[in-house]
């Protein structure tokens, strides 16, 4: 089976300003693939021209085994898009933009039941210009799904969603991937990227510096000394216990073997504390989360 998503030496210039450099990553099939990376990484960009809103200096992207370019008609009826700022018309009701979309497609969901879900109902008389952004938001996914795309893009799902909302968004994301829907998001929470993602993709810089299965970036789990002035502990530890390395923050410091960290591990640290007669700071053992490989990663100079 092809994958869903194939972007292959992807380079994007603006006036001459090169923002996406030579990327190239793959998304299998009914899977969620998360595109993370600080303001101006080049996330959008990639993602846009992967829409096709957006023609690259070079490189090829291809979606369900057909090119962007050339099959860019067949495109458009099978993948759906979710922009960044909604790109929605102002005028017209909730539930005529989405019915005048439903439309434009084969095989389209009903409206009735997709404004349902999303909990557009109440709002369906409701111009676009007088709904509120967590609900015009909520009518842009809806535009991108009525029409029962096999790949969706989703810039920012859930930017701007009460917590009840983004709950609803994570369930809906999950259960489009488990009926087989490909779903590409960009994303600046860590936690979404966590719940939802089965790949992730770091870019910074217009380079990928991360790619791959979200379990397999983490590499395991980490002992983390916590409390009051924990991260100024560095220098006295990694004198005592070289073979560690060490990532500090005020009230934090983690420690990593290089492997998974083990119980064994976590007793030399908690000896070493001992000889160096610290107590006043709480120590653990647990997974890295996706946010302290992100910090890793883009903070990484
Ligand atoms: N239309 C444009 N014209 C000129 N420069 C642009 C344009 N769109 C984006 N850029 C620049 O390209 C770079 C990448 O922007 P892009 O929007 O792709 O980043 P991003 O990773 O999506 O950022 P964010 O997280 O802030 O949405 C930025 O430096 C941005 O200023």
């Amino acid at each position: 089976m092809p994958h869903a998503l194939e972007v292959d030496r992807l380079v994007m210039s603006y006036a001459g300003r090169r923002v996406v450099d030579h990327v190239s990553f793959a998304v299998a099939p009914g899977t969620v693939a998360a595109i993370l990376g600080p303001n101006g990484a080049g996330k959008t960009t990639t993602v846009e021209c992967c829409e096709g809103l957006r023609a690259p200096d070079s490189g090829t992207i291809r979606l369900l085994g057909l090119d962007r370019q050339s099959d860019d008609a067949e495109l458009r009826r099978r993948v759906g898009v979710m922009l960044q700022d909604g790109g929605l018309p102002q005028s017209p009701t909730a539930s005529a933009v989405l019915t005048h979309v439903s439309r434009l497609h084969e095989r389209p969901r009903d409206v009735g039941e997709l404004m349902d879900i999303l909990g557009l109902t109440p709002h369906g008389r409701t111009r676009v210009r007088h709904m509120s952004g967590g609900q015009r938001q909520r009518l842009a996914l809806a535009c991108a799904l009525v029409g029962n795309p096999e790949l969706v893009f989703l810039d920012e799902p859930s930017a701007g969603l009460d917590p009840a909302s983004r709950r609803d968004m994570h369930e809906l994301i999950r259960d489009l991937a488990s009926h087989g829907t490909t779903v590409v998001l960009t994303t600046h929470l860590m936690t979404e990227a966590e719940a939802l993602a089965d790949q992730v993709v770091v870019l910074r810089s217009g380079t990928i510096l991360a790619d791959g299965p979200a379990a397999s970036l983490l590499g395991g789990r980490s002992m983390w000394l916590e409390g009051p002035g924990a991260g100024s502990l560095e220098e006295r530890l990694a004198a005592e216990l070289p073979g560690f390395t060490y990532r500090a923050q005020p009230d934090q410091l983690e420690v990593r073997t290089g492997t998974d960290a083990t119980p064994a591990d976590l007793a030399l640290l908690a000896h070493a504390l001992t000889r160096l007669d610290i107590d006043s700071v709480s120590v653990s053992l647990r997974p890295r989360s996706l946010e302290d490989l992100y910090f890793d990663l883009v903070e990484a100079r």
